[in-house]
């Protein structure tokens, strides 16, 4: 089975074509903890399979590094957009992608000999507690709540990018232990189906600092839809305003956002490969991967 390893930002997903090959979906969350496993698989922030849609021009699904299926991500369209276009699997410059947390449309921005930027519509922002998921009263926003760990007391503004993210702000993205609060805020109880943790820092009118610890794969260099989680959270409490160009600087580089007046998120940046390779299946039976992980 071929693969191809890409980033964006740092944020880093083996991808593998499904759309000429198939793979049993029972084994899939087990086959992304392997192959994310930097020792005994190919190291990865997980895997994203990219498929064929009935609803759209293509389909991607996306497996964090603990097996875990997500809804949406920003970096990972990116990649794949790029990986499309590069092969030749669609001429057109625009086109779609359906993903768990709905349909969106990527346009590619910039090109040289390959793909250099990838813009990507997507879609309006859910801010609703019944949408995020979160518990609580599902017809209400939570904007700037408080949610105490031990002694300290943080202030949470959740928004579904299709995936949930909780975001927090502070003098500076260094200042909290993102380490130490990123699994306990992701596993509490209020989010059913867990929740990315952001850190945001307003530099000024156009420029946020971001950091993130992701469901299901801890810190990373970058999250896509994280990034515009932070602009939204940031236009909610005020900070910024809409309809602005931001730049979000992330440890892997800077995405651009914009919050346009139809309320669409707009986000633009880079996709890279790292390598192309081949997997050898075998190694990666369910049977073996089972064993090897003592169960
Ligand atoms: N890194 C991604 C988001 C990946 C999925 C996320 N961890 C989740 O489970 O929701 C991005 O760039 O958006």
């Amino acid at each position: 089975m071929l693969f191809t390893k890409m980033h964006g930002l740092g944020n880093n997903y083996i991808l593998i074509n499904l759309l000429e090959n198939t793979l049993e979906d029972e084994y899939l969350p087990t086959l992304a903890r392997n192959l994310s496993d930097v020792r005994f698989g190919i190291g990865s922030d997980g895997l994203i399979l990219i498929c064929d849609s009935k609803v759209a021009d293509f389909r991607m699904r996306i497996f964090n590094a603990d097996g875990s299926e997500g809804k949406n991500c920003g970096n990972g369209l990116r990649c794949v957009a790029k990986y499309l276009y590069d092969h030749q699997f669609i001429v057109s410059e625009s086109f779609t992608i359906e993903t768990l947390g709905g349909i969106v449309e990527v346009h590619i921005s910039e090109k040289k000999k390959e793909v250099e930027f990838v813009t990507v519509d997507m879609g309006e922002p859910k801010l609703l507690k019944g949408m995020i998921p979160m518990k609580g009263e599902p017809m209400t926003m939570t904007i700037n709540e408080p949610f105490t760990i031990g002694e300290n007391l943080y202030h949470l503004t959740c928004v579904s990018m299709g995936n949930p993210h909780a975001i927090i702000f502070a003098d500076n993205v260094h200042d909290v232990p993102l380490e130490k609060i990123g699994p306990i805020i992701e596993h509490a109880e209020i989010f059913p189906e867990r929740v990315n943790v952001g850190i945001v820092t307003v530099k000024n009118s156009k420029e946020l600092d971001y950091r993130v610890w992701e469901r299901g794969s801890g810190i990373t260099m970058a999250c896509g839809t994280g990034a515009c989680a932070a602009v939204v959270a940031a236009t909610l409490n005020k900070k910024i305003e809409k309809n602005q160009l931001i730049t979000v600087h992330l440890p892997g580089g800077d995405l651009e956002i914009r919050w346009d007046e139809n309320n669409h998120i707009w986000m633009k940046g880079r996709a890279e490969y790292i390598c192309h390779g081949e997997i050898k299946l075998e190694h990666f039976t369910k049977e073996k991967m089972l064993k090897a992980a003592g169960q």
